[in-house]
């Protein structure tokens, strides 16, 4: 599996970044700079604002865009779809089987190989499942289906929400190793998590305290 087909940009840099939810302020002055080929670990409280900034870098929430760039990027394309966002819900519909999910994803990110759609469900140890409908899947096993999306057609930025929450030792390893060699392939991943993922010369970046209701 290669995560490498896509031009590498040199930096997601953010300057000044803030954000308001629900009309409170969530952080502001935030400023940070990830270069190809390395990964920033969010750190933070519950209610920090790690799923904000994720979402934020994702599209998906309204942010300033002068206070955010992915430098070296595709400029035809938005930070979010140069990215593949794992974000706390499955998003998977549950009559679809697994290889059918697979597929739609491959054809929604405009994915052109038929055989990452094969070598992501090796990657997840999923080919077994590949039958089964996403609705009978447990917790990790849907889990596995979600992060198998990022390798069906690859994208330089991976934005991981808690990516470990329900795998299990060997599956946490499957994917500590897909990250290492999208990295290797000069990828960029920022990654929230209340876990040590350990991975080697990751950046930190800690949110402050999480605001008082
Ligand atoms: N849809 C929303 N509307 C208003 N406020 C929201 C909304 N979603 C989140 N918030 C608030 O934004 C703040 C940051 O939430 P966020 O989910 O980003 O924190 P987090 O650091 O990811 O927390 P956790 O570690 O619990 O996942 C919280 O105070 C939360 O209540």
């Amino acid at each position: 599996m290669t995560t490498s087909d896509f031009p590498a940009p040199a930096r997601l840099a953010a300057r000044d970044l803030a954000c308001l939810r629900g009309g409170r302020l969530v952080f502001e002055g935030l400023t940070f700079s990830v270069a190809r080929g390395e990964a920033l670990v969010l750190t933070g409280a519950n209610g920090a604002g790690k799923s904000s900034l994720l979402r934020q870098i994702a599209g998906l929430l309204e942010i300033d865009h002068s206070a955010i760039a992915l430098e070296g990027g595709d400029s035809e394309l938005t930070i979010g779809e140069q990215a593949h966002y794992v974000g706390h819900l499955d998003a998977l519909k549950p009559s679809m089987s697994v290889l059918e999910t697979l597929h739609f994803w491959k054809q929604y990110f405009g994915g052109a190989d038929d055989a990452a759609v094969s070598a992501a469900l090796e990657a997840f140890a999923l080919t077994p499942l590949a039958d089964l409908p996403v609705g009978y899947l447990s917790a990790g096993q849907r889990r596995r289906v979600s992060l198998a999306r990022m390798l069906v057609a690859p994208r330089p930025l991976w934005l991981l929400d808690e990516p470990t929450v329900a795998l299990d030792t060997a599956n946490i390893s499957r994917l500590l190793h897909l990250m290492k060699q999208h990295l290797a392939s000069g990828g960029i991943i920022v990654a929230a998590t209340h876990l040590d993922l350990g991975l080697p010369s990751a950046a930190r970046l800690h949110l402050g305290a999480e605001v008082a209701a």
